[in-house]
């Protein structure tokens, strides 16, 4: 049996509807929750992203812009968004018999001028030891130079791959993986992706969309590690290892 840790990323783009304002798609939840209850041999963490459940809140504050006394208010504001978000998506899970619970990086993670430098993973783990699945999520956490700032889910997948050494990373998303003139790019490098052209999100995003996605994914590489990015109607593939038709990202 594969006992490697698997970090799949649920895109905002899929767990909400990102071109509303904080409508979590429920019926989208369900099913996923479905495909991952039915493969229980996997060692799993889920990040999430926020979608329509926070970004909007993050840029009204102009979180990204540094946190001080006259936009404080929107750390609280913004990080309670993404958190109703985090406890549908957990219940979700245990709806469909997964022992899942939710970890939000405000608690255990720091930054450093809009890049995360610290993440609290022994409990991860040893949750994951536990046969627990840990849920975590892109939040506004503390800053060293901004005061706070977001960090995306696509920041915490890259970290916990590194601290965890994880065996395989996924990235569920509303596209089919990354789009060349609308066909799908199999593999990227970084010698590769200078010939793209990579944007950010049609909705609100205050993370860079797929640009900011793959320079995580870039970073990761470099680490010798690879990732994937499919369509959310994928997920079983990749979970099983199949192939999934969407992006590879490697050095
Ligand atoms: N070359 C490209 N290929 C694919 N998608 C692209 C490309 N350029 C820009 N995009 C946009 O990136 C979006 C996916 O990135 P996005 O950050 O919204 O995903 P997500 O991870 O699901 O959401 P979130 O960041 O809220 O978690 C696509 O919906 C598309 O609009
Ligand atoms: C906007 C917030 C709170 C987190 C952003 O995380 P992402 O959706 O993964 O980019």
């Amino acid at each position: 049996m594969n006992r490697e840790i698997t970090l799949l990323k649920l895109g905002g783009s899929v767990v909400t509807d990102k071109g509303g304002s904080g409508a979590i798609d429920h019926a989208r939840l369900a099913e996923i929750a479905g495909v991952i209850a039915q493969r229980p041999e996997q060692r799993l963490i889920i990040v999430h992203g926020a979608g329509s459940c926070g970004h909007p809140e993050a840029k009204h504050y102009r979180i990204q812009e540094g946190v001080g006394p006259e936009n404080r208010a929107g750390v609280a504001v913004t990080h309670e968004a993404v958190a109703v978000l985090n406890r549908a998506v957990v219940a979700a899970l245990r709806a469909n018999g997964v022992d899942a619970v939710g970890i939000h990086p405000l608690a255990g993670c720091h930054a450093d001028n809009g890049q995360l430098i610290c993440c609290e993973c022994i409990s991860i783990t040893q949750l994951v030891r536990l046969g627990i699945t840990p849920v975590l999520h892109g939040d506004v956490v503390t800053d060293m130079s901004r005061g706070a700032c977001i960090i995306s889910g696509d920041q915490i997948i890259r970290y916990l791959a590194v601290a965890l050494r994880a065996g395989r990373v996924g990235l569920a998303t509303d596209v089919a993986g990354v789009l060349d003139g609308g066909a799908v790019v199999p593999a990227i490098t970084r010698d590769t992706v200078r010939h793209l052209s990579i944007g950010c999100s049609e909705n609100t995003d205050v993370t860079g969309g797929m640009r900011g996605k793959i320079n995580e994914l870039l970073a990761l590489a470099d680490e010798g590690i690879e990732s994937h990015i499919f369509h959310i109607s994928r997920t079983a593939d990749f979970l099983d290892g199949k192939d999934h038709s969407g992006t590879i990202v490697r050095r």
